[in-house]
C-alpha cells in the first residue's frame, strides 16, 4: 500500500466501488497508484448459516440495524490494513455537512475509513467506540452511505498532488476560493444565435483573468449570497463585485 493515500470502505455492497475506481479521475488516480481502495463486507465476516448482517432495534419500531458483531469485525480488518493513524468516518444525515473546508481538511489524513451504513443505520455504541468524524453529504436520506462514500472520496482525490494533472487544478476550482464557477462556453461561437461574451475571444489573458472572476463574484452574489459570510473579499474582488452589479443596472 505505497499509494499517495488509501481508503478503506466498510460496505455491504462493495461491487457499487467497482466501477467508481475504475473509470475517470479516480481510476486513473488509482491506475497511477495516487490513490488505493480496499474494500471491507461485514458479510464476509459473518458465521451463522443465512450470513445475518442485520439486527433488530432495542425499543422496537420499524426497520432494522446494521448487525453490530459483523460491522465491528469489518472496521477492525480496515484498520489492520490502514494501519496507525487511520481516521475513521461516518457518513450520515446527522454528519456535519460537508463543503469544500471539510474536504480539504479531510483530504489532509493519508488513511481513511469509511463507513457505509444501511438499514436505517449502526447501533449509536460503534459510532461512540469507533468512529473520528460524522459527515453529511446533504440534508438528504439515500439508501445507504456508498454514494456518500463516493462523493467524499472524489472531492478528496481531486486535491491530491498529480491527480488532476495540468488540464485542470484543484486551486482553480472556483470553490477553491469559496465563490461559485463562470460560465464557459466552446466551439460554436455562436449557438442557437447565442454568441460567445467578446472578451473570451480577445486574446488578452488578464482581462479574461478579471471578466472570469466578475462572473464568479456575480453569480456567487445572485444565487448564494450567504457563501460570503465566510469569505473576505480582496480589494479586486470587492471592486468587480460592484462593476458586476453596476453593469447590472444598465
Ligand atoms: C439509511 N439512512 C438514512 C442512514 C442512516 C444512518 C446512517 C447512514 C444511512 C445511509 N443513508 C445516508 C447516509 C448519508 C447521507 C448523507 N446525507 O450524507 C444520507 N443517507
Amino acid at each position: 500500500m505505497t499509494a499517495e493515500k488509501w481508503f478503506g470502505i466498510v460496505s455491504l455492497f462493495p461491487d457499487m466501488f467497482a466501477p467508481f475506481t475504475q473509470q475517470g479521475v479516480v481510476g486513473r488516480a488509482v491506475k497511477s497508484g495516487l490513490l488505493s481502495v480496499d474494500t471491507f463486507n461485514p458479510r464476509d465476516f459473518t458465521h451463522d448459516r443465512h450470513r445475518t448482517v442485520d439486527d433488530r432495534p432495542y425499543g422496537g419500531g420499524p426497520g432494522m440495524l446494521m448487525m453490530v458483531k459483523p460491522l465491528t469485525d469489518a472496521i477492525s480488518a480496515a484498520k489492520q490494513a490502514g494501519g496507525e493513524n487511520t481516521r475513521v468516518i461516518y457518513l450520515s444525515p446527522q454528519g456535519k455537512p460537508l463543503d469544500q473546508a471539510g474536504v480539504k481538511h479531510l483530504a489532509s489524513h493519508d488513511r481513511t475509513i469509511l463507513i457505509c451504513g444501511r438499514y436505517e443505520g449502526i447501533d449509536e455504541r460503534v459510532i461512540e467506540s469507533q468512529v473520528d468524524e460524522e459527515w453529511s453529504i446533504g440534508d438528504y436520506v439515500l439508501s445507504g452511505g456508498e454514494l456518500p462514500a463516493m462523493v467524499l472520496m472524489d472531492a478528496v482525490a481531486r486535491l491530491v498532488p498529480g491527480v488532476l494533472g495540468h488540464s485542470a487544478s484543484a486551486e482553480e476550482d472556483s470553490f477553491a476560493d469559496g465563490l461559485l464557477d463562470c460560465p464557459h462556453y466552446t466551439r460554436p461561437e455562436i449557438l442557437d444565435g447565442r454568441a460567445v461574451p467578446p472578451v473570451l475571444l480577445s486574446g488578452d489573458h488578464e482581462k479574461i483573468r478579471q471578466w472570469r472572476l466578475m462572473q464568479s463574484l456575480g453569480r456567487t452574489w445572485q444565487r448564494r449570497p450567504e457563501l460570503f459570510n465566510h469569505l473576505a473579499l480582496t480589494e479586486e474582488q470587492q471592486r468587480l463585485l460592484e462593476q458586476f452589479q453596476t453593469e447590472l443596472q444598465q
